[in-house]
């Protein structure tokens, strides 16, 4: 069912109050996938798995949402019709494919509502079994992810990608995900300015009914990986209808406080001053802003391998999270290489807060 634009506008305030004030993302679905044994060295990454493993694909989504995820990423961040077709599959085909990315997802769901409902046992008590709105977010990444080369670190693409380039490239993906059943897209990893306008022309020129996130990422604490500024990056899916959230995702963490607020100024840059000149101060309209690092570590995408030695642990990962939800971050998980594990920490600090203040 499609989301008529006054029921997207409150869509994500009404799931955020509905989850308590902050909602849980899920943590690293590619690389939780590889943790499992899934060999993730392919120009598809972990979209591989969509041909070769989907009942790990619907465990690993089950593992998030028993520690205690409100949100699951679906499996298709690095599928693109454009990749299945190298692989020899036809236009139909991989269409199906990306269409049983939310298909698993969804199933992930039901089976854990059902589990919840059965109240099954749980002696060590680790596994969270509460029955509460879950949302299926439809991963897209960026082209520099279908470059298969760690590209959406650097969003660097060339002159000859232009604007036009990559509507055309993400413009039936975008519609395939759209009417398949998932709650919301979720762009992630956006490595630069021109993707995300892309991005946002194609919601508009293709009447995209359901809701979006945006995600850059960042690997100075201050622009978008390319080098953009994150101020204009933030303001252009701010100046979005569709778009429900904000933020950064596989971002190392010690970056994201400062991030956090350079989105909070780019929505105040854009809001404050017509509100300004209307007679209205001191009222600032800003999107919910979302933020999953990754565990710190650094990608070599010529190997396809994690650099280790600059990770973080998971407790000193979860020593952060009041921190950002204290100056707006509202949706707060995990990206490559953070695990259930990160996740469950991060319910558990985020069960021990005080309540939020309505929304
Ligand atoms: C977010 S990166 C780790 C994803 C993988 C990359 N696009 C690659 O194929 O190497
Ligand atoms: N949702 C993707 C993001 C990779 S940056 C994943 O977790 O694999
Ligand atoms: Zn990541």
């Amino acid at each position: 069912m499609g989301h008529p634009a006054a029921e997207t506008s409150s869509f994500m305030t009404d799931f955020l109050r509905q989850s308590g004030g902050v909602a849980i993302i899920d943590g690293g679905l590619a690389t939780e996938l590889e943790r499992h044994g899934a060999d993730l060295n392919d120009p598809l990454w972990s979209a591989k798995c969509l041909l070769t493993s989907p009942h790990l694909v619907r465990e690993v989504h089950l593992d998030y949402l028993e520690a205690g995820a409100d949100i699951i990423i679906t499996a298709s961040y690095q599928a693109t019709i454009q990749g299945f077709e190298a692989k020899g599959f036809s236009g139909e085909e991989s269409e199906s494919l990306l269409r049983k990315s939310v298909e698993i997802a969804c199933e992930a769901r039901d089976i854990y509502y059902d589990r919840c409902q059965k109240g099954s046992p749980d002696s060590n008590n680790v596994r969270v079994l509460k029955q509460r709105p879950i949302l299926v977010a439809a991963s897209i990444g960026s082209y520099g992810a279908y470059l298969a080369d760690g590209s959406e670190y650097s969003g660097n693409y060339g002159d000859a990608v232009t604007l036009e380039t990559l509507k055309d490239f993400h413009r039936r993906r975008v519609q395939i995900l759209a009417a398949s059943g998932a709650d919301l897209i979720a762009f992630e990893t956006v490595p630069n300015k021109v993707e995300a306008q892309a991005y946002v022309e194609l919601l508009k020129e293709e009447d995209i009914k359901i809701p979006a996130w945006f995600s850059f990422n960042s690997k100075d604490g201050v622009n978008v990986v390319s080098g953009d500024s994150l101020l204009d990056c933030a303001s252009i899916a701010e100046s979005c209808q569709n778009v429900v959230a904000v933020g950064i995702n596989c971002t190392p963490p010690r970056f994201i406080h400062g991030l956090i607020l350079s989105i909070k100024k780019s929505t105040m840059v854009l809001h404050y001053v017509p509100l300004c000149t209307l007679g209205i101060k001191n009222v600032v309209t800003t999107k919910p802003i979302l933020i999953y690092p990754n565990s710190g570590e650094s990608y070599d995408g010529k190997r396809k391998e994690w650099v280790q030695n600059t990770g973080i642990s998971d407790q000193d990962f979860v020593s952060y999270v009041n921190k950002w939800c204290e100056i707006g971050a509202a949706l707060v998980g995990g990206c490559c290489r953070t695990t259930p594990n990160t996740i469950r920490a991060i319910y558990r600090t985020l069960s021990s807060r005080s309540p939020a203040p309505s929304l």
